[in-house]
């Protein structure tokens, strides 16, 4: 099949998995990334680079938000979330951190395949990302699509990220009509 092929039957796959996330849950996320006094994120692998560039965006509107692991990245408090993306929810690394992020204070926030997994249990608000994982039996539920690995995943986080902008934008009065002022201008 030619390359733009697949990539068109990708997106089919993504377009299947949005049709099945839970809206109200991603309203809850959005009112929790807006009411937040600073957002942190974390994920590893290919799951942080999503989010790092859903940070990228809230900043572009004007919110206060750190990657966890960044040398500036300051201190969370009582109030902050912590928005996490795990395929699995079993990231000990991620357990780590939302453990602590709650012993501070912080709302945990958790794009996931499992919700019923370890960052799960922990976090007060969870989104389901209803893609394919091989860690469940494969059936009508759990359809193995055309991308590799965790990737029907991971582009789910990148897309929601970005419409999520596109709500959260009108909530903070930020218009998208324009070019992104607060973007980087040393690169
Ligand atoms: O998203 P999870 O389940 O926390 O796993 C993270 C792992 O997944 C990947 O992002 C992709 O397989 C890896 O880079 C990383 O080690």
């Amino acid at each position: 099949m030619e390359t733009q092929s697949v990539a068109g039957v990708a997106c089919t796959d993504l377009y299947q998995a949005m049709a099945r996330i839970d809206g109200a849950a991603l309203a809850r996320l959005e009112q929790a990334i807006a009411e937040a006094n600073a957002i942190f994120v974390f994920g590893a692998g290919r799951s942080l680079l999503m989010l790092k560039a859903f940070a990228m965006r809230l900043m572009h509107i004007g919110l206060n938000v750190h990657v966890v692991g960044d040398v500036v990245t300051p201190a969370l408090q009582k109030g902050d979330l912590l928005l996490l993306a795990s395929a699995s929810g079993e990231t000990a690394s991620l357990v780590n951190v939302a453990t602590k992020a709650k012993q501070l204070g912080g709302t945990v926030a958790l794009l996931t395949i499992f919700p019923e997994s370890t960052l799960g249990k922990l976090a007060e608000v969870v989104i389901r990302i209803p893609a394919y994982t091989d860690k469940l039996p494969d059936g009508p539920e759990n359809v193995k699509g055309i991308l590799p690995g965790g990737s029907l995943f991971e582009e789910a986080v990148m897309v929601l990220g970005d419409a999520m902008i596109v709500n959260l934008a009108q909530s903070t009065g930020y218009r998208l009509t324009k070019g992104f002022a607060l973007h980087a201008n040393l690169e």
